[in-house]
This record gives C-alpha cells, structure tokens and sequence, in this order.
C-alpha cells in the first residue's frame, strides 16, 4: 500500500537519524528545500509534491522562505493535508486559524525550546536588576573612561532580584510557567502572572504565584514585567499600558517584539518610568531600534532565547513525533489549533 505523503521543508535533519529513519518508513518524504514564495506557490499550483499529508519543517531557520502561510498560501494545500509540524514557539507567521478552517492541526514546537527560552528570560532579568549591559559595554569599549564610569556609578542603581521583588508575567504557558520556577528558585522572587484563565492550584502552588485576571493590575504591581505570551496581531503593551507600569519598573519580553510598541518603551526609559529593558526580540527584526541600543540600561540579544543546540534536536524530534502519532492516534502531541477543528477538540 502507498505511504502517506510527508512534505518535508527547510534543510536535512542533522540529529535524529534513527527516528527519521522510521518516519521515512512510515511516509513517503519529499522534499521542497527553501523555495521563495512564488517557486512554492506554482509547485502547489502544479501539484509538483503530490497530494501530501501532512507538512513537517524542522528548523525555524529554513523551510520559511515563501513567507507567512496566509490565506493565498494555505487555499492551495491539497484537501488531504491534515496536519503542519514545524520548529519554534512562535507562531505568529502562519494563519493558525485558516488552517483550522481547512482541518490542518498546527503543531508548534515549544516543548522543545522552553528550557532554553527560560534561561535566556533569567539572564534577562538578571540584567535588567544588575544593569551588566552598561558593565559589559563598558568593558568592551576598551575606554578607560567607560570602565570607571561603570565601576562607580552602576551599584548605586544595581539591584539583587530577591524576594522583596515581584515578577510579573504575562502569559502563563508552558514557557511562562518554567521562568517563574526558575526565577522563583534562583531568586526567591515573588511570582505573580497575567492569562486567560487562572491556572490549576498544582501549577500555581510550587511557585505560590498570584494569578491577576486584570492585566493592568498586575502592570501596577510588579517590580518586572515579563512577556510571554504569543503575538496574536496587536500591541499587547502600548504607551497607555506601560503608563500603568509601577514607576522604575523593568521590562523583558522573550516572546515577539511587536507586542510592546518601542517608540513607547524608548519614551519611558528616556523618563524613568521604565527603569531598564531586557529585550530578545525587536519590533522590525532584524533591524534593533538604534535609540535602544543606545541605552546603558537596555540589553538587547538577536532572538537567541529559543537558540541552543538542545533546542534544535528537539524541534527534529517533535515534529516527526507529532506527525506519527497523529497518523496513529488521531491525537497530535502540541497541537495549537484543535480546538477550532470540529471533532478534534477534545482528542
Ligand atoms: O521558538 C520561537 O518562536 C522563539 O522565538 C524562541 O525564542
């Protein structure tokens, strides 16, 4: 009997060999490599990859050069394709719920990155407490004058995150859920955390964290904003909203830099009430707002929290897993759409 299609996008699987091995035996796999958006859409014009089942692109890097997966994109997928794997937390790139509408789960890949997204959120929140930007600028720079400008004058605006602080989350997923754990242990902060629903006692306890339903709120009270929710297509903290931040607070968003609008955030530091950033990503990636990098007290990485290689083995390994036990099972492990597909929801 003829294999299942498998639209593989993107570059070759570098870690998981013996899994894809099995995938292979499982599917027929056929390959797109990085095709631009119009190569991609005259392939699924011309059929060219057949009527696949499914979509699996293991690295974020690669297999997303045809661009966002909107409408134009996903009305040309064959009928039978029922299921998208893909690398990454995010996924503010594909229409998730056109998707659903043509009854193609999307599975994102955050189980495999938490770890490594929670560890840059700690060095993160470290920096914003102890402003080692302005230490390690200064240090870089090679100038005497830097150095001795921040060997005396940091400590007296340099705080030790501890447990006289709160840290307030906004959203409380699985990655939300691992900062706090971590922040919570390494510096006893206080946890408190903004979501859609409040979270089952078992999730909340460990951490004793303080669920507010009000996201303003939580924005009065905590000493260090951290975002962590999914873009879902508007600015989540504008200059009305950072005005409600407690005056000296901090920021740090590991989740999309479109949710906080930068002209607002530059204006608060610029006035003090935003004491300092901590920023992974950047509203016009991969241009860094050259007001921002300007500032002692902002830290700025290039969309590296997700980035280490334990990452990217499990974003191979999710994906092929996803897509096998979903032809098995009718249940994919990290589905972020079922819900919306009649029938699938409670799977
Ligand atoms: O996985 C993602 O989407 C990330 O941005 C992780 O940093």
């Amino acid at each position: 009997m003829a294999r299942p299609i498998v639209l593989h996008l993107g570059d070759d699987i570098r870690w998981n060999h013996d899994l894809y091995k099995e995938f292979e035996s499982n599917f027929e796999v056929r390959r797109s490599y990085s095709m631009s958006r119009a190569e991609f859409i005259q392939a699924l014009k011309n059929k060219t990859f057949g009527d696949f089942y499914a979509m699996y692109r293991p690295f974020w890097n690669t297999g997303g050069e045809m661009g966002n997966w909107d409408n134009e994109l996903i009305s040309l997928l064959p009928k039978s394709c029922k299921i998208y794997a893909s690398a990454g937390a995010g996924f503010d790139w594909v229409d998730t719920e056109c998707l659903a509408r043509r009854g193609i789960i999307y599975c994102n890949a955050a189980a495999a990155c938490t770890e490594s997204v929670a560890d840059a959120a700690i060095w993160l929140i470290l920096s914003v407490f102890r402003l080692f930007s302005w230490s390690a600028i200064a240090a870089r720079s090679g100038d005497p004058e830097q150095f001795m400008d921040a060997n005396r004058n940091l400590a007296p605006v340099s705080r030790n995150p501890n447990a006289g602080f709160s840290l307030g989350i906004i959203g409380f997923g699985r990655i939300g859920q691992r900062i706090a754990k971590k922040a919570h242990a390494a510096f006893d902060m206080r946890i408190l955390y903004n979501d859609v629903v409040q979270m089952p006692r078992e999730v909340e306890a460990p951490v004793n964290a303080t669920f507010h339903k009000d996201m303003d709120t939580l924005l009065a009270e905590a000493d260090c904003v951290l975002v962590a929710t999914p873009f879902a297509g508007g600015t989540l903290l504008n200059a009305e909203k950072i005005q409600k931040m407690k005056q000296g607070a901090r920021l740090v968003n590991i989740a999309r830099g479109k949710l906080v609008d930068e002209d607002a955030l530059v204006a608060a530091l610029k006035s003090g009430q935003i004491s300092a950033a901590g920023l992974d990503v950047h509203f016009n990636e991969p241009h860094v707002s050259q007001e921002l990098i300007g500032m002692k007290r902002v830290e700025v990485l290039s969309h590296n929290a997700g980035a280490s290689l334990d990452s990217h083995v499990g974003f191979e390994r999710l994906g092929i897993e996803n897509i096998l036990q979903f032809s098995q099972t009718g249940k994919a492990i990290s589905p972020v759409n079922a819900h919306l597909i009649p029938g699938r929801a409670n799977l």
